[in-house]
């Protein structure tokens, strides 16, 4: 509900008339162990089936929650600026994960986060939680678990300022890909709708997470593999060529084993933009991946 508000105040202040249609996911309500052949989707099937019915005219997706195989019923008209990009650890006091008691429980049902996690205390029990943000929170409430990981970008828009917290560095726990921005869909034959949201689109936010999601798309990912991807697009001194910068690691579950490839890409921007750079720097990163052993972590994983 803040994503979709956030982006029809955007679109009110450029004239755009909006009209909120509140829906619940699957994502709020299945509480049943995660399974990759059910849940691909679990968090925007519901929004992107308004667009279908015609219920709704543009669709407010957690850009990390949307597939990245294409649907061509949809497209991507805008990907707004991002939001911090971290995980954080949430628990009573705040603390730090370093400061976690021996054999502590942490809660997480990713496993990007468990490998991370084990790869830095292989002592914690990383157990898995479902639900949504207040959910998972009303389970580190009850004692439940002594800690549990999530997005900061999360708690931020659901301005959870006081809630405390440790942030990951980025070299601890690297994101998932598309994590901390946002995704709006339109139907792909609605050319007004398209160009209603289009003027929200951050390009250099779009470059980054077209690589990222260009990583996980190329190694068949999808949403259970223990894959986390970085990229930044840098200013450059003139504005007619883009840096982008893109990392990305492939773990087993255990957190025992760890492939970490990087790339830089400085190209022209050309106009209109395209994504074609971006593209290439995930392909060739998920290529560098692919190599080093990428595939037989991700198979063992699921
Ligand atoms: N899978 C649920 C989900 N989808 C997006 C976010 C956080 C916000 C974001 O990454 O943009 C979350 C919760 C979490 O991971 O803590």
């Amino acid at each position: 509900m803040w994503q979709a508000r956030h982006v029809a105040a955007g679109l009110t202040a450029h004239g755009v008339a909006t009209e909120l249609v509140p829906l619940v996911s699957g994502g709020d309500t299945d509480m049943r162990p995660i399974d990759g052949s059910r849940q691909v989707g679990l968090f925007t099937k519901r929004i992107q089936q308004a667009l279908v019915d015609n219920e709704a005219d543009i669709a407010v997706h957690s850009l990390k929650d949307l597939p990245t195989q294409i649907d061509e019923r949809f497209s991507l008209a805008a990907v707004p600026p991002r939001e911090v990009v971290t995980d954080c650890l949430v628990s009573p006091t705040g603390i730090a994960l370093a400061d976690l008691s021996v054999g502590a429980r942490v809660g997480t049902g990713s496993t990007r986060r468990m490998a991370q996690l084990k790869s830095l205390r292989d002592d914690l029990r990383v157990e898995p939680i479902r639900g949504n943000v207040q959910t998972r929170l009303s389970k580190l409430e009850s004692g439940e678990f002594d800690a549990i990981v999530l997005a900061e970008a999360g708690l931020l828009r659901l301005e959870m300022h006081d809630l405390p917290r440790t942030r990951f560095s980025l070299e601890e726990m690297l994101p998932a890909p598309g994590q901390g921005a946002l995704g709006i869909e339109v139907r792909s034959d609605d050319a007004e709708a398209y160009a209603a949201v289009n003027h929200l689109d951050d390009q250099p936010t779009r470059w980054a997470v077209v690589a990222e999601r260009t990583v996980l798309a190329a190694l068949h990912g999808g949403c259970l593999a223990p894959i986390a991807a970085y990229s930044v697009a840098l200013p450059t001194a003139d504005s007619q060529t883009a840096q982008l910068n893109l990392t990305a690691v492939v773990m087993s579950t255990d957190g025992t084993q760890r492939l970490e490839e990087s790339a830089v890409s400085s190209f022209e921007i050309a106009s209109p933009p395209s994504d074609a750079a971006a593209i290439e720097l995930g392909s060739a990163v998920a290529e560098k991946l692919r190599a080093a052993g990428a595939e037989r972590l991700i198979q063992a994983a699921r």
